[in-house]
């Protein structure tokens, strides 16, 4: 990418992300999402949170955590959450079906329980990632290590080409402890039918296709806002 492209990326993923935090209310549970367009709304909300805002928040990555934590943002554990009032995530890829390929960072299991526990949930992206068909962003699923094998061997049957996702020379571990590989499946003409399909894989923690787990996505594109949603 060109530095002004890149640049542009960056306004585009600020300008969503700080739409996206206006929806956001006093006394509101909001999960937080994990990446760099993310970042922009967690930096926005510990601006609010400084200025008497009254929220809690819910990470989708120890990284987020971290980042949210440092920034004053009181939080609340994923795990003893049983309900969050607004999400704000980005995502890889979209579709105008508002269907989702998620966990380019690795951070996918999380972020659909998050997606999951919400009754708003907002994705906000840059104009690179609105997509016709999902499918070039090959589609990040998380293996329990033991199960490795099995589940490449199940991938493959469903005509996946799988890669075991590197980091710096290392295999990745997610934060669950699990491996990533990035599947490509070709352009998903399918993607609901593609999900139940993965779901059934025993060992495969969870896969980066959202389907029915969006509200409202944010896309900011040349200085503009673009929202899409179902009603
Ligand atoms: O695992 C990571 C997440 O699904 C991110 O939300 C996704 O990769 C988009 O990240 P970014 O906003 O950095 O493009």
């Amino acid at each position: 990418m060109s530095v002004n492209k890149q640049n542009q990326s960056e306004i585009e993923k600020e300008a969503a992300a700080k739409t996206a935090v206006s929806f956001v209310r006093d006394n509101d549970i909001v999960g937080l999402g994990t990446g760099s367009t993310a970042k922009f709304a967690i930096e926005e909300l510990a601006k609010l949170v400084n200025n008497g805002l009254k929220i809690i928040g819910v990470a989708s990555s120890i990284k987020t955590e971290e980042l949210a934590v440092s920034l004053g943002i009181p939080m609340q554990e994923l795990g003893k959450t049983s309900h969050i009032d607004i999400s704000i995530d980005g995502a890889d890829e979209f579709s105008e079906t508002l269907d989702l390929i998620k966990g380019g960072g690795g951070a996918l299991f999380r972020e659909k329980i998050v997606a999951s526990l919400s009754k708003n949930r907002i994705i906000v992206t840059d104009s690179s990632k609105k997509v016709e068909k999902l499918g070039a962003f090959k589609v990040p699923i998380e293996v329990i290590p033991t199960a490795y094998q099995y589940v490449v061997n199940e991938l493959e049957k469903l005509n996946g080409i799988v890669n075991l996702r590197y980091k710096e020379g290392k295999i990745f571990i997610s934060d669950n402890n699990n491996y990533i590989v990035d599947v490509d499946f070709g352009l998903i003409d399918k993607p609901q039918k593609l999900s139940e399909s993965l779901n059934q894989i025993d060992g495969l923690l969870a896969h980066g296709l959202f389907v029915s787990l969006t509200s409202k996505i944010i896309m900011a594109k040349d200085g503009q806002l673009f929202t899409f949603s179902k009603d």
